[in-house]
């Protein structure tokens, strides 16, 4: 079975057919990027595959999530995929951080809600997750506000991770983030799919953190598939104009004086 089956998904938001069409079939445990110009309905897709689009928007087509129809499905049927089917990270995550609540027992919230963990298994189990995201020691006792902006993206995606999921939806995960923190968090990403044999669709602006966590990508315009395929092939070999477009705007930020 795959972790995620996409097909003739179809977009409507506020009127606007953003997502236009778009097959895409995700295998358990692997990695896949969806790349694309801005306004290419990237977040649309992974809002819906997430179970979260904005109330304007509406979904028709099919998202297979595992064994379950996402399209059509009711709030009760998106309330049990959530968390534990399928697990959104997005570049404002840290943002839905408790303020007031040590961020251990926000890691340890889905394991007892999720996985019916003990509250002391829980509160083991939160304090793996914030090391394997490079936390260290002692974070979980502190609040979100005594973390800075970096760490508080850990905390999120150790919140993410805990849930267990078998696909994780990151969003731009690391945009807001400097980039050598990214490079970490991205790193620290790469080694938790691979221990929890998650997959994952990323969406990203940036072909560095494309390149460090997929195996695959797909580029999407104008609520289109363009073109996918390996991210090596996509990045040595690009075939579509918008796909050359992206590749030949990520060159050209290496400073010519640097060495080819
Ligand atoms: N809540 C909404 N209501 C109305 N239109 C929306 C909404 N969300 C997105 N859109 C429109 O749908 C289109 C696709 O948006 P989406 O956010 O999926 O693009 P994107 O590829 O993720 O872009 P970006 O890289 O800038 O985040 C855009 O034209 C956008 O203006």
């Amino acid at each position: 079975m795959s972790a995620l089956e996409l097909r003739d998904l179809h977009v409507v938001a506020d009127g606007h057919h953003a997502v236009d069409g778009v097959d895409l079939v995700v295998g358990e445990g692997e990695r896949w990027g969806l790349i694309g110009a801005s306004g290419a309905g990237k977040s649309l897709t992974a809002g819906a595959v997430a179970g979260l689009l904005p109330a304007a928007a509406h979904a028709t087509g099919s998202i297979r999530v595992g064994d379950t129809e996402l399209v059509g499905a009711d709030e009760d049927v998106l309330r049990t995929v959530r968390g534990r089917a399928v697990t959104l990270v997005a570049q404002d995550s840290a943002t839905a951080l408790h303020p007031l609540v040590p961020v251990g027992r926000q890691v340890a919230a889905p394991l007892r809600r999720l996985h019916g963990l003990t509250r002391r298994a829980a509160t083991t189990r939160a304090e793996d997750l914030l090391a394997d995201v490079g936390l260290s020691d002692g974070t979980a006792r502190v609040r979100p506000p005594q973390l800075s902006g970096g760490q508080r993206q850990r905390v999120a995606l150790a919140a993410a991770l805990a849930c267990g999921a078998g696909l994780l939806v990151a969003d731009e995960p690391t945009a807001a983030l400097d980039p050598t923190v990214a490079r970490d968090l991205l790193a620290q990403l790469d080694r938790s799919l691979r221990q929890h044999e998650q997959a994952l669709l990323l969406v990203t602006h940036d072909l560095t953190a494309l390149n460090a966590v997929c195996d695959h990508v797909a580029v999407l315009d104008h609520g289109r598939v363009v073109e996918r395929g390996t991210v090596h092939d996509l990045l040595t070999d690009p075939q579509h104009e918008r796909t050359r477009a992206l590749v030949d705007a990520a060159r050209s930020l290496v400073p010519r004086t640097l060495p080819a």
